[in-house]
Formats: C-alpha cells, structure tokens, sequence
C-alpha cells in the first residue's frame, strides 16, 4: 500500500505539489495521470525518498521509505530507464545491485528470463535499444520481489508487443496481490492497463476512480432503437426518463439506465431493437477532466 498524505512541494516559486493526498490499494493496476508538469515523478521521487516534501508524508506499507529495512524488497521503482552503466553487461548491473541488496545471482537469472533478456544478458547495456533498457529496468525493479511497485512512464519507446508484454506483466504483478502505480500521461493505455486511477493536474488531485466508475461518470445516455419510439417515449416519460427523439425510430434517454429502459418497454411489450449506453471515451473524460491543468496547448 502507499498512502500519500497532504503532501506538498514547491521548487522555487513553481508549486510542483499542492496538498495532494490519496493511497494505492494491493491488488490493482492503478494508473498515475496527469498532463507533462503536473506533478506524477515529483511526488514518486517523494515516495522514494528521492526528494523532501515541504509538508505532508508518503508512506509505503505504512513506513517512509528512508526507514524501510530492505527497501529493495519491499519498493521497486524504474524511474529512469537510461540510469544504467552503459559498460556494464545487463546480467552485471542486475547482479552489483543484486549483491549490494543481499540478493543472489540465481535471482538476477530468475528476473533476466522474466524481461525476456536471457539470451543478450551478457551483452553491454550502453548498446541496448530504449525498449531493452525499459526490460533491464523492469528486471532491476523486481530483483528484491518488492509488494510495491512504482513505474514512472514504463511504456515509452516500447514497440506494440513491447507494450502488451508489460501490460501483461503489470495485471500478473496486482494479479498476485502487489500495488503498483504506474505513471502515464496516455490515457488510451492506461485504460487498457489499469483497475483504478488517480488524476492530478497542477499538483493538486482531480480524480481517484476506478476505470469503470470514471466511464459510468462521463455517460453520455442511453441510445434507444423502437418500432414504436413514440409510444416507447411516453411510457419513459412517465417513468421519470429524459427523451430527446433523434428520428422516427431513434431515441435519446438521459436519466435512466438500460436495465430501467427495458423493462418499461417490456412491461408494456414494446419491441426494442437496440439499446446502447454511451459514454465519451476514457479520452473525451480525461480531457475534460484536465482541461484547466495543462500548461501548454496547441491553438486549434
Ligand atoms: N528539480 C526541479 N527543480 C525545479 N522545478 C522542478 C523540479 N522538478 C519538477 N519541477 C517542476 O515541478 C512541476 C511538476 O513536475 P513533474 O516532473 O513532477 O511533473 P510530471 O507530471 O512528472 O510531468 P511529465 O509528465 O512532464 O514528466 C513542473 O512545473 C516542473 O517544472
């Protein structure tokens, strides 16, 4: 778990966190949003340790990381995927960390297979591709087998199969009970990859939601195909329903969910031949979401 607590911090007069408080629950794929500058690697390099809040604290599993016995094993955290010594071999920068955490060199095999890196674990890691450095980063992170894991945007310059491995890996980590955070400031991914989400802009929270609680949210009614849409109106009508007719046969119903819409229409044996909720995209919401946090936009 890890509890971010009225946390704030300022860099000179630019205020990078504002008062921001939220907890990441096991089990769960949480996805970290926000537009560039809103405050996502500030506060993971406060959670970390990297960096000192003015005021406020973060824990992780109830601790500050500077107080953590083993952090390796208890936090792993890729922040920056370039921070490797470009001379060393993937298998002996896995294993210096390894060493220097109390781990052996069967773990930095486990954890090489595990990225996928076996067969260029002896190469030099100045020479790997942003994707290979993201899987050595990966691989570094999980070393400790941490409960925690933090990822500041793990999919950059990863290719598309590239991406749905680390979702996969990701959904298999919450799946066998870790927290994992995972910065992104793509929205389209994160729905794909994460259970739950916290929105900040401007360091100050917009949003801590589940995915479907945030699509339910930006529900944009519910579209209603009938022979008998006149009819079907009036029976809606009654019922409370909001009904704006968008042809002959097609209905707008706003203030009533399709469990509701079938079974007046049943109720009354009125034939429906769609009924179909819609919902802005995960996109649409978070645009909408942010739009007064982002600093720089292009004129449309
Ligand atoms: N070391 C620093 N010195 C001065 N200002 C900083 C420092 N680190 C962050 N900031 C400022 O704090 C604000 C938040 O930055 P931060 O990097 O945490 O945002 P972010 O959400 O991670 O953005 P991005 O998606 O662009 O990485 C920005 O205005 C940034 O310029």
């Amino acid at each position: 778990m890890i509890e971010v607590r009225e946390l704030s911090k300022r860099y000179g007069r630019a205020t990078a966190v504002d008062n921001l408080s939220f907890t990441v629950r096991p089990g769960a794929v949480t996805g970290f949003l926000g537009p560039n500058g809103a405050g996502k690697s500030t506060t993971m390099r406060i959670v970390l340790g990297l960096d000192a809040p003015d005021t406020g604290e973060a824990l992780v599993g109830g601790r500050r990381y500077a107080t953590l016995r083993r952090p390796m094993s208890e936090v792993g955290a890729l922040l920056d995927a370039n921070a490797v010594h470009g001379g060393r071999s993937a298998y002996d920068h896995l294993l210096s960390l390894a060493l220097t955490n109390g781990i052996g060199p069967a773990r930095v095999r486990e954890v090489l297979e595990q990225v996928g890196l076996s067969d260029v674990a002896r190469k030099r890691a100045g020479k790997f591709s942003l994707g290979m450095k993201q899987r050595l980063g990966l691989a570094a992170t999980l070393l400790g087998d941490p409960a925690v894991l933090l990822l500041d945007e793990p999919v950059n310059g990863l290719d598309p199969d590239g991406v749905r491995w680390i979702r996969e890996l990701l959904r298999s980590l919450a799946a066998d009970g870790r927290t994992v955070l995972v910065s992104s400031h793509l929205m389209s991914e994160m729905a794909l990859t994460a259970d739950r989400l916290i929105v900040i802009g401007r360091g100050r929270l917009i949003a801590d939601t589940s995915v479907r609680e945030l699509e339910a949210r930006f529900q944009r009614g519910v579209f209603v195909r009938s022979p008998r849409a006149l009819e079907l109106t009036d029976a809606l009508r009654n019922a409370g329903a909001e009904v704006v007719k968008e042809s002959d046969e097609a209905l707008s119903v706003h203030g009533m969910g399709v469990d509701g819409i079938g079974e007046i229409a049943a109720a009354r044996s009125i034939p429906v031949y769609e009924v179909m909720p819609r919902s802005a995209s995960l996109e649409e919401a978070y645009l909408e979401l942010t739009a007064d946090s982002v600093d720089y936009r292009a004129a449309r």
